[in-house]
């Protein structure tokens, strides 16, 4: 009920001269409306290469992805926002966020662009910033630029690849907090890459943990505790601790 996504047993290897790298085998799940999921795994497991393949920026071998109601891959609305934001840097943070919609047909005046962008300028609180451009940001602006940009095509799911690793801890929980509050105000669906635990127990409503490649699901952890979550709270720690075992010792 309520899917947004279903990886139904895809596998995926690469081959490049002699060498092959089976880098998933079979693996499903299924992410449901308005939740967070954050895949975790040991690196080099395959993780990014599961986003790529919902992103239809690689293929699967075998396996289908598709949305919920069967709808097909080629018909699921993803967006995607990786580790280093991928702004244009000789567009405005206006234009950077406009690039997106001006690909939508149904967005079809300038005006209609223009309320768009001032409201998803509004969302990431970037207002004052719409006509800077990428190099007079902070790496978290950049990272709320790249957010609005991805938002811009209302996808079903938000795809992010590690997207707050390179920030510091203090703008990374704020990255956070606005993931949370996102989520709250537009019931986006979130599917994010992290190596870092806390971050997935701070933000997820499930965690899925991935095996050494290729990738199969380990285990996945529904985290039901209340959100703001108290990363002092013993059960808090205690999970952190429950998913950093799980991800190192990855079989
Ligand atoms: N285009 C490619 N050609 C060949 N091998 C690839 C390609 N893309 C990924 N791989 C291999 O597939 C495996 C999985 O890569 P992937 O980037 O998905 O892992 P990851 O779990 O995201 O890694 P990390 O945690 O280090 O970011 C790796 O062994 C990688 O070398």
């Amino acid at each position: 009920m309520n899917e947004v996504l279903v990886v139904d047993n895809i596998s995926k290897q690469f081959i490049d001269d002699d060498s092959v790298c089976r880098a998933i085998d079979s693996l499903s799940l299924t992410i449901r409306k308005k939740e967070i999921v954050c895949l975790m795994g040991p690196s080099g497991c395959g993780k990014s290469t599961v986003l790529r393949i919902i992103s239809k920026l690689e293929h699967a071998d075998s396996g289908q992805i598709h949305g919920g109601d069967g709808v097909f891959s080629e018909q699921l609305r993803s967006a995607m926002v990786f580790q280093e934001h991928g702004l244009f840097p000789w567009l405005s943070v206006r234009e950077n966020i406009a690039y997106g919609l001006n690909m939508k047909v149904r967005f079809s005046s300038k005006e209609q662009v223009n309320q768009k962008v001032t409201e998803l300028l509004t969302l990431v609180r970037m207002e004052e910033f719409a006509n800077s451009h990428p190099h007079q940001l902070s790496g978290g602006m950049k990272q709320r630029v790249a957010v609005a940009r991805a938002l811009a095509v209302e996808p079903e799911i938000l795809l992010m690849d590690e997207p707050f690793s390179a920030l510091d801890p203090f703008t990374r929980r704020e990255l956070q907090d606005e993931v949370l509050r996102i989520r709250n105000q537009l019931n986006t669906t979130f599917f994010i890459v992290t190596h870092n635990p806390e971050e997935a127990v701070y933000l997820s409503d499930r965690i899925v943990i991935l095996t050494h490649r290729p990738a199969v699901v380990r285990k996945e952890i529904p985290v039901s505790l209340p959100f703001p979550r108290n990363m002092a709270d013993p059960s808090t720690i205690a999970l952190v601790q429950d998913v950093t075992r799980l991800v190192a010792s990855g079989t």
